[in-house]
């Protein structure tokens, strides 16, 4: 087992409504809080969904002042791992699209959501969306992820020393 995501198992324990989940792990680019290049997403259960609020930096910019469509997927991609949470299972994206409805800039807050809309077998169709707080979608996304066993996991090497060059 992946040392890693060793723990994982104990992550899909029941997380009452309105409480923040965990990061998938310290060194995940999404939400992990020890890497220093990630997006250190902070999200939360509201009801079957999953909310966070977000500020994109400096370190994720595409054209001047606008987050790279990239790193805006990333997000949203990673929200999507939150869902596992719900769910009970672990899962991976098979397929990922992003609507970028407005440019989302950087330093400003967005609020995010995300749901299953279905769960079929080992599929999990996803739908998400980004708003400014209060306001207008700037971009929507929809995935399918598969779930997998956690021995999936077991190909990805350990992380290295990180290098802030
Ligand atoms: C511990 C958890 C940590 C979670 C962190 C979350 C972080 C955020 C999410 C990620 O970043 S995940 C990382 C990016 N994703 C990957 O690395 C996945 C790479 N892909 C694979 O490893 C394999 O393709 C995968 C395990 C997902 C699937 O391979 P399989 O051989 O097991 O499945 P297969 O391709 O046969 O498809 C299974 C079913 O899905 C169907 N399917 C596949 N692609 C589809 C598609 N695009 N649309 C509709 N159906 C599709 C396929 O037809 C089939 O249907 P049936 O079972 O009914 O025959």
């Amino acid at each position: 087992m992946n040392s890693i995501l060793g723990n994982w198992a104990e992550k899909f324990r029941p997380h009452p409504d309105g409480t923040q989940l965990p990061p998938h792990h310290g060194h995940c680019l999404g939400c992990g809080p020890d890497n220093p290049h990630g997006h250190h997403l902070v999200v939360q259960r509201r009801g079957e969904e999953v909310h966070a609020v977000h500020r994109f930096s400096e370190r994720h910019m595409g054209a001047p002042g606008i987050a790279h469509g990239g790193a805006v997927a990333t997000v949203l991609d990673d929200l999507f791992g939150f869902l596992l949470y719900l769910t009970g299972t672990p899962a991976v994206t098979r397929q990922l699209e992003v609507r970028y409805d407005a440019p989302v800039i950087l330093g400003t807050s967005y609020e995010l959501a995300a749901r299953v809309v279905r769960d079929d077998g080992r599929k999990l169709f996803v739908e998400a969306e980004m708003s400014e707080v209060g306001g207008t979608t700037v971009a929507t996304a929809s995935a399918l992820f598969l779930k997998v066993d956690i021995a999936h996991f077991d190909r990805g090497a350990p992380p290295a020393p990180v290098d802030l060059d």
